[in-house]
C-alpha cells in the first residue's frame, strides 16, 4: 500500500498527529477540525507503518454507531476487514472482557445485562422487601446514589456515611441490590466497567497480558470519560509497555451531569508518561458563519483550555431564527423548510432536528406525520426499550438463562396466569433464605408442597411454560426462538386482544422483533456466544442507538447528546427559549450553565451549510401553557450572523430588541384571545391564533384555519369565538 495514501487530504496539523512517532499524545481541538478523521487514519498508519497488527489495537468512542463507522471507515483505507481489533464503546469493549474472565470476574458464564429500567424496577423491589416507603426513598435518587458511586469506584464498603443515619440506609440498599445482582448474575451498565477495572486490579497476569497485548491505545470524544474509565485506562497504560492518543474538545463535554469529568484531559498530562499536545486548528465541517456564531458562544464560559478555530470556506447564509408563537407552529415551521429543502432536491436524511429533552420530538413527530414527511428518531423512543419487546425479551432471557430474576419477575405474570403478590413474596424470600435465584426458588417451593391451590397452579404452569419454550426450540434458529418466545407465551394473544391503535402498534413491534432476530448476525467478536445471548447482549448494549427499521430517507431526529460526533448539511435548534435550553433545573447547580453552553456548542456545530434556530414563545408543558422568552444563547449569537424569519405581514422589529425583551402580550390578551388559542370561525371553521397587530378596532389576528390555510382577520368583524 502507498502509504502516503494515509497522509493525503490532511493538512499539516493532522499529519503530524497522524504520523507522530509511538508515544502518548493529546490532541486537543475545536468541534469539526477532524479529530475523529485523525484518529481513523492514525490507526491506518499504526499498521501500515508501524506494522503493529489489528489485535494489538484498542479503539475507544462513544457510541456503537461511532464504533461502526471507524471500523468501517478504517477498512475502506486498508482495504481489507479487521475482524480482530478491538473498537467500541467503554461499556461495549468491558462487556467483552468480562466474558473473556467471568471467572477471573467472579461472574456466571452466562451473566447478563441490566439494563436501566430493569435496575430501577429491582431496586423498587428491594425497597419494597425492605419495607421501606418509596416517598423517602425515592428510587429515581437510589439508581442515582449506586451507579454514582460505582462511578467513583465505590462498593459499598468504601462508603464512608459519618454515622449520617440516612446515609448508613442508601449505602445498606446499594448493598441489597447488589447482592440481588450477584445472585442472577446481573451486571448493570455502571458495573460493567467497575468489574472490568476490578478483574485488572485483582488480576495482575491478566491485566499484564492485555498491556502486552495492546500495543495502541486510542480514545474518541475523551472530555466526557468518567472516573472509572479514565482509572481503567491508567492501569492499561501503567506498564508504559504501550503508548495511547486521546482526542477531546473541553467545549464538548455534555455528560457531567452523568459522572463524567472534564478534568481528565487535564490528568491526562500529569498521569501519563510525557504525553505530546497537537491542537487542530481549521474547522472543516461548518460554514463561516456558523464557526463564528458557536465560537461566540463558547466564549462566554470561563476555565477553557482555549482553542482557535477557523475556517477558510464561505461564510454562507446567515443562522436563521424562528420565533413560532407556539410549539405546534414552531414544528408546522420546520416541516415547511424541510419540504422546500426536498423540492430543491436534497435528501431527507442530510436535515436534522435536534432538541433539549426526547420528550420534545413528540409534537415534532406528527407534524412529519401529517406531511406524511419520513423521520427516524435516535436515542429516546428505543426499539428494545418498548413495553411489549421487553415482555418478548423477558421470555428470551428466560429460555437462555432461567435464573435471570429481572426476567423472572417482568414474565412471570405476564400475560397474568393468576400469580399473587403474595405468592410472588414467597418466592423471593425462599430465594434469599436459600440464596438461590427465583426459578431455583420456584421448584423449591413447588417440589415442597409449601404452595396450594392457585398458586400452585400459578407457578407450576409458569415454570412448565419456560422449560417447554426451551425445549421447543433446542438447534432452532434465532427467530424461531423469538417466534415461540411470543405466541407460545401468550403476549401475542394478550396484545391482540386489547385492540386499538396502539396494541396494533405492539403487534407491529413483535412482529419485527422477530425480523430483527432473523436479520442479526453474531458479531465475530462474540463467536463465542450462542445466537441467542449474543442477540440478548446486542439488545441491551445497543437499545435505541438507532430505530429497528428500513433503509428508507429519513429526517434524522435525536437529542443534542445524541448528536455528538457527528454531521449534517442542515440542521433545526428547536426549543431554544429560557426554561427549556438552558432548562429550568440549571439555575439550581453550579456550573450547570456553562454545561448548557457546552450543548448548544455542541448543537450548533453539527450543521455544515445551513442552521435554524426555532423557539415557541409559548408551549404547552405538563398541561399548562407556559410563556417563555428567546434563550439567552441566541442573543449571545453575533447579530450580523443571524437572520430573523418572520411572517410575511407582521411588522418587523429590530432583532436584538424583540430577543432581549420578555415579549409582552398583555395588550393582545385584553381582547380575550391568546396565541396559540384554539378559535372558530362561522365561515372557515375551526383554527389556531398565530399572530397579531395593531389595537382597538384596527387589531387584526392572523388564524391558520384547518380547512381554509392561514388568514388575517380584522377582530372587530371577524366574530371569532374561542373553540
Ligand atoms: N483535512 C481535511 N480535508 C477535508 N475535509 C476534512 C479534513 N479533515 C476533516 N475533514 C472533514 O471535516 C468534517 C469534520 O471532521 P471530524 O468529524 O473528524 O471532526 P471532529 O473534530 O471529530 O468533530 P467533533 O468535535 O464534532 O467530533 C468531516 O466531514 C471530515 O471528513
Ligand atoms: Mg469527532
Amino acid at each position: 500500500m502507498d502509504v502516503s495514501r494515509l497522509l493525503d487530504e490532511l493538512n499539516d496539523k493532522q499529519r503530524e498527529a497522524v504520523a507522530a512517532p509511538l508515544s502518548n499524545a493529546l490532541i486537543l481541538a475545536g468541534a469539526g477540525s477532524g479529530k475523529t478523521r485523525v484518529l481513523v487514519h492514525r490507526i491506518a498508519w499504526l499498521m501500515e507503518v508501524e506494522n503493529i497488527a489489528p489485535f494489538s489495537i484498542l479503539a475507544v468512542t462513544f457510541t456503537n454507531k461511532a464504533a461502526k463507522e471507524m471500523r468501517g471507515r478504517i477498512e475502506s483505507l486498508m482495504g481489507r476487514g479487521l475482524n480482530n481489533m478491538w473498537i467500541g464503546t467503554f461499556h461495549g469493549l468491558a462487556h467483552r472482557l468480562l466474558r473473556a474472565h467471568h471467572a477471573e470476574a467472579n461472574l456466571p458464564e452466562n451473566f447478563q445485562i441490566l439494563d436501566s429500567d430493569d435496575q430501577y424496577r429491582l431496586i423498587k423491589r428491594i425497597l419494597k422487601a425492605m419495607n421501606l416507603d418509596e416517598k423517602h426513598w425515592v428510587p429515581r435518587q437510589i439508581q442515582w446514589y449506586i451507579n454514582g458511586n460505582k462511578d467513583e469506584g465505590l462498593r459499598p464498603q468504601h462508603i464512608e456515611t459519618h454515622n449520617d443515619q440516612t446515609q448508613q440506609k442508601m449505602r445498606e440498599i446499594y448493598a441489597a441490590y447488589q447482592d440481588a445482582c450477584d445472585r442472577s448474575g446481573l451486571v448493570d451498565f455502571a458495573e460493567l466497567l467497575l468489574r472490568a477495572h476490578e478483574l485488572w486490579a485483582k488480576n495482575p497476569e491478566v491485566l499484564a497480558n492485555y498491556q502486552r497485548r495492546f500495543r495502541a491505545v486510542l480514545v474518541d470524544e475523551f472530555q466526557d470519560t468518567n472516573n472509572i474509565q479514565y482509572a481503567w485506562l491508567r492501569m492499561l497504560c501503567s506498564g508504559n509497555q504501550n503508548n495511547i492518543m486521546i482526542v477531546g474538545d473541553d467545549d464538548q463535554s455534555i455528560y457531567g451531569w452523568r459522572g463524567a469529568n472534564v478534568d481528565n484531559i487535564q490528568h491526562f498530562l500529569k498521569d501519563f508518561n510525557n504525553p505530546t499536545t497537537i491542537r487542530l486548528e481549521q474547522n472543516y465541517r461548518s460554514t463561516g458563519t456558523i464557526l463564528k456564531a458557536a465560537n461566540t458562544v463558547i466564549d462566554n464560559n470561563t476555565g477553557r483550555l482555549g482553542k482557535e478555530l477557523w475556517t477558510d470556506g464561505n461564510d454562507g447564509e446567515p443562522i436563521s431564527v424562528y420565533a413560532g408563537f407556539n410549539e405546534l407552529d414552531e414544528a408546522r415551521f420546520i416541516v415547511s423548510k424541510i419540504k422546500d429543502w426536498l423540492n430543491q432536491g436534497n435528501a431527507l436524511k442530510d436535515t436534522a432536528i435536534l432538541y433539549r429533552n426526547n420528550a420534545q420530538s413528540r409534537v415534532l413527530e406528527e407534524a412529519l406525520l401529517h406531511q406524511g414527511t419520513p423521520y427516524r428518531i435516535y436515542g429516546g423512543l428505543r426499539f428494545f426499550e418498548r413495553q411489549e419487546i421487553k415482555d418478548a425479551l423477558g421470555y428470551l432471557r428466560m429460555m437462555n438463562h432461567p435464573h435471570d430474576d429481572a426476567a423472572f419477575e417482568r414474565v412471570v405474570n405476564t400475560p397474568t396466569r393468576g400469580m399473587g403478590e403474595k405468592t410472588l413474596s414467597q418466592v423471593r424470600e425462599a430465594a434469599r433464605t436459600h440464596n438461590c435465584s427465583m426459578w431455583q426458588a420456584s421448584q423449591l417451593l413447588i417440589n415442597e408442597n409449601a404452595l396450594k391451590g392457585r398458586a400452585l397452579n400459578a407457578l407450576q404452569s409458569f415454570v412448565l411454560l419456560v422449560t417447554e419454550l426451551e425445549q421447543a426450540t433446542v438447534d432452532e434458529p434465532l427467530e424461531k426462538h423469538a417466534d415461540v418466545a411470543i405466541r407460545q407465551s401468550g403476549l401475542y394473544a394478550m396484545y391482540q386482544a386489547e385492540r386499538g391503535e396502539k396494541a396494533q402498534a405492539r403487534l407491529e413491534n413483535l412482529e419485527e422483533l422477530v425480523t430483527a432476530c432473523k436479520q442479526f448476525t453474531v458479531p465475530d467478536e462474540a463467536e463465542e456466544m450462542t445466537p441467542l445471548s449474543a442477540f440478548l447482549a446486542h439488545a441491551s448494549l445497543e437499545a435505541g442507538e438507532t430505530q429497528a427499521g428500513t433503509d428508507q430517507d429519513a429526517v434524522q431526529m435525536m437529542t443534542i447528546h445524541t448528536a455528538k460526533g457527528l454531521e449534517f448539511p442542515m440542521v433545526f435548534m428547536a426549543g431554544v427559549e429560557e426554561g427549556m435550553f438552558p432548562s429550568q433545573m440549571t439555575n439550581d447547580e453550579p456550573g450547570r450553565m456553562e454545561e448548557e453552553r457546552r450543548l448548544c456548542y455542541v448543537g450548533m456545530t453539527r450543521a455544515m451549510e445551513k442552521l435554524y434556530i426555532t423557539y415557541a414563545e409559548s408551549r404547552r408543558l405538563y398541561g399548562q401553557d407556559k410563556y417563555h422568552t428567546a434563550s439567552r444563547f441566541i442573543r449571545e449569537i453575533p447579530a450580523d450572523c443571524v437572520e430573523e424569519v418572520r411572517l410575511k405581514s407582521t411588522i418587523s422589529r429590530p432583532i436584538h430588541n424583540r430577543f432581549s425583551q420578555a415579549t409582552s402580550h398583555a395588550s393582545f390578551e385584553e381582547t380575550g384571545f391568546q396565541l396559540g388559542q384554539k378559535v372558530v370561525h362561522r365561515k372557515f371553521g375551526e383554527g389556531i391564533v398565530l399572530n397579531y397587530e395593531g389595537s382597538g378596532e384596527h387589531a387584526r389576528v392572523q388564524v391558520n384555519f384547518d380547512e381554509f390555510g392561514t388568514k388575517w382577520l380584522v377582530l372587530a368583524y371577524a366574530k371569532l369565538e374561542k373553540a
